[in-house]
């Protein structure tokens, strides 16, 4: 769970983004060929950008969830639009050979209900946290549940005090 007072932060620049991006590209590269990519809107729309180009994926499809209203409040899950059932059909049904792209997991919530629509699709984010962690297949970087991640859309270059003085 998220701890709003929590002030551990893992700000991600551009650069550290999109390096993480294609590392995640090179281990979804494997013998697998996917069928479509989910993007689970709108972290997820990033990376799955990424991630297609370097795949060579047009199939592309969103699964549009949310849940945080008010900055590090986890409200009310809220699927705003399922995936289509042509999506949910590939590979004989449940998903099979579709990857799931999201920028994250945190409690898992969101995850856990992209799952119950795909649950044979492949589920990856750049970045997890323990709780999160048991429900995606592929990852690059955990962080610890009370460190909120600063994506680099959601942040600007300011002033910063120097450190002593
Ligand atoms: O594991 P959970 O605790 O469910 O949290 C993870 C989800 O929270 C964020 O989305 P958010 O609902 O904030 O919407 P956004 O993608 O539009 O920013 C993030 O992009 C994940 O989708
Ligand atoms: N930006 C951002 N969104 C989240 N949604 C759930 N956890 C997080 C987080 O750590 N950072
Ligand atoms: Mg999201």
């Amino acid at each position: 769970m998220v701890d709003a007072r929590s002030d551990k932060a893992f700000p991600v620049s551009w650069d550290q983004f999109h390096r993480d991006a294609r590392a995640l590209t090179w281990r979804l590269s494997g013998d697998q060929k996917w069928q479509a990519i989910v993007c689970v809107t709108r972290g997820g729309l990033v990376p799955a950008a990424i991630v297609a180009r370097e795949l060579g994926i047009r199939m592309i499809e969103t699964i549009c969830v949310a849940s945080y209203q008010n900055y590090k409040e986890q409200g009310e899950l809220k699927v705003l639009k399922p995936v289509s059932q042509e999506i949910v059909d590939l590979g004989g049904g449940e998903g099979a050979g579709v990857l799931v792209i999201d920028d994250l997991v945190d409690t898992g919530r969101t995850a856990r209900l992209v799952r119950e629509m795909l649950p044979k699709a492949h589920y990856a984010t750049l970045y997890s946290k323990p709780m999160g962690r048991p429900l995606v297949d592929t990852f690059i970087t955990e962080v610890s549940q009370d460190t909120w991640i600063y994506f680099p859309w959601d942040m600007g270059l300011t002033f910063q005090p120097p450190i002593v003085g």
